[in-house]
């Protein structure tokens, strides 16, 4: 299943113009965004408590004069306060078309609902005190059209004090700013309102995958031989393998990290067998970083050999090089969090997606860049956005789980952008099925029933 399209403001504006040229008004868009934001405010506050709809000078005001209009027409009480006269002429349309008073930002009263449309994907500079006072009036739901005024579409930025909303409507599409951190985590609950756009996108949100169980035919290494490299912290190696093995693989070898609460079925060996284990050609998939240590120059350089997938995680992401990475041949996938990014790509430019994918290109492998907002890229340039992980996943050794589930999706066959993004879902389903304050060993345990969720 395709996940929902993620569009820039750029990409948005183009699909408006497409739709445009195929015969749709800009009003007619514009009503559609309206009625939208109106059926949502309907659902939340019907037609008894007070709607406060603050209107800026763009398109954005006007879809909430569209929806002003039709809330009144149904009987709701609502206010309009804008910011300034409407400055397009689709915004003026709909301001004409709204027939109760229009009162001045600063005199506006609290509300049970104020809907946010003062800007959308044309905000271009910071926030005026003005502006910020009106948005920090007290209500008890708020909601945004199309995008919180105050952060920025394309990368989750904000751009002055944006408070926390009850939902967000995007119009048409996703934007990154849904996604993307800080911005993702004020939008509330998400909806997105069909206004009859189309446009291809490369960023999609990550979805539930449509796994097939074994087949009669399948035996261990058709499942997936999965090795994971031990080092100086055995027990992250330990999780990560102990992870694979909870996560669909079939077979699954430590190599000098023995001990501790693994479960039988994960075969132990000692440390210089790597050599010979790169070498199998029943190998799956090969796992090296998590636990290993500063001094894992050894194991890494084996490691990078693999005629099989290698997962590069932890402490080996600060022991290579995009340049040694972009040599293998065989599929790669990198699993940072923001500091390991750093250390192996440097301070890249723009939004954590467009780093990402720079970074996937400059490695030619796919990278999930970790994190509340967690991006995975493919040197081609696709990337898949997760959003909603659960907040109680920072917590000690949930990057190992993820190293060896991404493993074992490997190891069974799947292509590396397919093997990221099912390994980011079934993290994140695990981590929803554990519930608050979990261990990083609870999430290992919930993973068979993560994994059922998407057979
Ligand atoms: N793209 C589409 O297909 C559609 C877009 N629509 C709406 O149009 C919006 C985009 O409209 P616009 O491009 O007119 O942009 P906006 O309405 O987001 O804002 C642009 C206006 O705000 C001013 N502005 C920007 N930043 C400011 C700041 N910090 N302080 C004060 N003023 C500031 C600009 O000078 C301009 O007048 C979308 O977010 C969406 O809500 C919908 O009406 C329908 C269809
Ligand atoms: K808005």
């Amino acid at each position: 299943m395709a996940g929902l399209p993620v569009l820039t403001a750029a990409e948005t504006r183009a699909a408006e113009a497409a739709a445009i040229a195929a015969g749709t008004s800009v009003t007619a868009l514009m009503d559609r965004a309206g009625r939208a934001v109106a059926d949502l405010a309907w659902r939340i506050a019907g037609a008894h408590y007070p709607i406060l709809i603050l209107c800026g000078p763009g398109n954005n005001g006007g879809d909430g004069y569209v929806a002003a209009r039709i809330l009144g027409e149904r009987g709701a009480p609502v206010t309009v306060a804008a910011l300034a006269d409407p400055t397009t002429d689709a915004a003026r349309a709909a301001r004409g078309g709204w027939s109760g008073p229009v009162v001045p930002l600063a005199a506006a009263d609290p509300a049970f609902l104020v809907i946010d449309a003062l800007f959308g994907t044309g905000l271009t500079r910071p926030l005026s005190a003005e502006v910020e006072a009106a948005l920090a009036i007290p209500a008890r739901h708020r909601i945004a059209v199309d995008v919180p005024s105050g952060v920025a579409t394309d990368d989750g930025a904000l751009l002055g004090a944006v408070p926390r909303y009850t939902a967000t409507l995007a119009l048409g599409a996703l934007k990154p700013a849904h996604l993307l951190q800080p911005a993702a985590g004020l939008c509330g609950r998400l909806f997105v309102a069909d206004i009859g756009l189309s446009a291809s996108a490369s960023v999609e949100t990550v979805v539930r995958p449509v796994l097939a169980p074994p087949s009669p035919a399948d035996h261990k290494y058709t499942r997936g031989l999965v090795a994971v490299v031990g080092g100086a912290m055995p027990g992250a190696a330990r999780l990560a393998a102990s992870a694979a093995a909870h996560a669909g693989a079939g077979y699954v070898l430590l190599l000098g990290a023995g001990g501790g609460g693994l479960p039988d079925a994960v075969v132990t060996r000692p440390a210089d067998v790597l050599p010979e284990v790169v070498a199998d050609r029943r190998l799956g998939a090969l796992l090296v970083g998590p636990g290993l240590g500063a001094d894992g120059a050894a194991p890494l350089a084996a490691a990078l050999r693999a005629a099989a997938p290698l997962v590069v995680d932890g402490d080996a992401l600060r022991q290579v090089t995009p340049e040694a990475l972009a040599d293998r041949t065989a599929p790669t996938v990198l699993t940072p969090h923001d500091g390991e990014f750093a250390a192996l790509f440097g301070a890249l430019p723009g939004s954590k997606i467009d780093r990402a994918r720079a970074a996937a290109a400059r490695a030619d492998a796919v990278v999930i860049a970790k994190g509340a907002d967690t991006v995975i890229a493919a040197p081609d340039g696709r990337v898949r956005v997760a959003d909603g992980a659960s907040p109680w996943l920072s917590t000690a050794g949930t990057g190992d789980v993820l190293a060896g589930i991404v493993a074992a999706q490997l190891a069974r066959g799947l292509a590396p952008l397919a093997a990221a993004e099912t390994a980011v879902w079934l993290h994140g389903e695990a981590a929803r099925r554990a519930g608050p304050a979990f261990v990083a060993d609870a999430l290992v345990a919930r993973l068979p029933a993560a994994l059922g969720a998407a057979l």
